[in-house]
């Protein structure tokens, strides 16, 4: 694929993309017009039948289009060999399709024999991708797919799709009928994975909350084979284009975008007072003394916070040296605001102590805090960041048909 142009066009194009089943009057796919940028996630989501995993089978050419093209990298592959074009495009899917009679080892090798690689890259590869997506080599490679849990068969899923390094995946699902904490669970650690691989993929689900946390973008399908709008997942929570699409959001758009901003990428505020493990009983209460919010942080010699201090202790009071009252959680730079507000509700307090990765003392969150963030606009973080060859480009309902 050429990659000289990198990034003047979208990693995949597609471009009046239309598929009627034979013997269908209604397309299950309808001049599609979608263009996917390079290194990120794109969900499609929309009610049952509305033609997600159409789109999907159209762009790795299970199924032919009725008309329109597809693009990827620039080129159009509408008429390319569909099983080379599969070499190149991962693809995971809810019901895993894993070969239940070879082991998870042989599974995961699969792209990589098509492609002829040799036996000690094959194995490398295979080890490689059983330590990224979180399953002991020495473990599972010997194993049968039906010796494995949902979740871990959805894992092997994930790594044979990512298995021959291609720049495209398409995700049909793939985090589907499993429990909601083991879904959780792979929905985090494959934007961790995503964080590092940065691949291009289209990512399909029913599910709004899904697509939310999963997606760089979110094209929301109607049930008719088109799609209503195609935007960031703040703007389709904060700017719904129509009744469809915000009721499709259902209740608590505002909640839903608490999941959208880290606490790395917000300012806390230090207006609390701290107080340092070298502190003694005179220097803590002349803190207190001047604590606006009648409370202190204790930190520790590495300014990690410890506990805290109300200004109603005592001279004379144990509890004003030490560590301070224990606090609850403090939120760390991959927690959510949704994760802080949780913690606070849980705790029945309106403060959050924030820390940076190493547990070091940034500040503090409190509920109004909270809900001024919830009114500005979200920051995103996540899987790709801008750029990556979507400079200048907004996405919105003109792409889109
Ligand atoms: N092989 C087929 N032959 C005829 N019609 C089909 C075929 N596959 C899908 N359809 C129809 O095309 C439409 C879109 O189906 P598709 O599977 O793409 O929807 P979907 O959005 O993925 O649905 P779900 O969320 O239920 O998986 C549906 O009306 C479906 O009945």
């Amino acid at each position: 694929m050429p990659s000289a142009a990198a990034a003047d066009h979208p990693m995949i194009r597609l471009e009046r993309l239309t598929k009627r089943y034979p013997g269908q009057d209604a397309a299950a796919v309808d001049e599609l017009t979608l263009d996917v940028p390079r290194g990120e996630i794109v969900c499609l989501v929309g009610p049952s039948g509305c033609g997600k995993t159409t789109t999907m089978k159209l762009i790795n050419r299970l199924i032919e289009p009725t008309s329109g093209r597809i693009y990827l990298d620039g080129e159009d592959v509408t008429e390319a060999d569909p099983d080379q074009l599969r070499r190149t495009i991962g693809y995971a899917i809810q019901q895993t399709g894993l070969f239940p009679h070879r082991t998870v080892a042989e599974n995961i090798a699969t792209v990589p024999r098509l492609l002829g690689w040799d036996k000690a890259r094959t194995t490398a590869r295979v080890e490689e991708l059983l330590d990224l997506v979180g399953l002991d080599p020495d473990t599972y490679r010997g194993r049968y797919p039906k010796q494995l849990s949902g979740g871990q068969q959805q894992r092997i899923g994930v790594a044979r799709a990512l298995a021959g390094d291609p720049a495209v995946m398409l995700m049909d699902e793939p985090f589907g009928a499993i429990d909601p904490l083991t879904r959780e669970a792979l929905q985090n650690e494959f934007l961790r994975i995503q964080s590092e691989i940065k691949k291009t993929i289209v990512f399909v689900t029913h599910d709004i909350d899904e697509a939310v946390k999963m997606g760089d973008r979110i094209a929301i399908f109607a049930g008719d084979g088109r799609v209503v709008q195609y935007d960031t997942p703040e703007k389709v929570l904060s700017e719904p284009v129509d009744d469809f699409v915000a009721d499709f959001i259902g209740s608590g758009a505002f909640v839903k975008r608490l999941t959208l901003t880290r606490i790395g990428d917000i300012d806390p505020a230090a207006d609390w007072p701290v107080v340092t493990a070298s502190d003694d009983a005179e220097a803590r209460l002349s803190v207190l003394a001047a604590a606006e919010s009648g409370f202190a942080v204790v930190l520790d010699a590495e300014r990690r916070p410890t506990g805290w201090l109300a200004a109603s202790l005592n001279r004379g009071d144990d509890r004003l040296l030490g560590t301070g009252l224990p606090l609850l959680g403090p939120a760390g730079p991959d927690h959510t605001l949704f994760d802080a507000l949780n913690g606070m509700l849980a705790n029945s307090t309106d403060v959050a102590v924030v820390v940076d990765d190493d547990g070091r003392y940034r500040g503090t969150l409190t509920l109004a805090a909270i809900q001024t963030l919830i009114h500005a606009a979200p920051a995103r973080t996540g899987a790709a960041g801008p750029g990556g060859g979507t400079a200048g480009r907004t996405p919105s309902e003109r792409e889109v048909r």
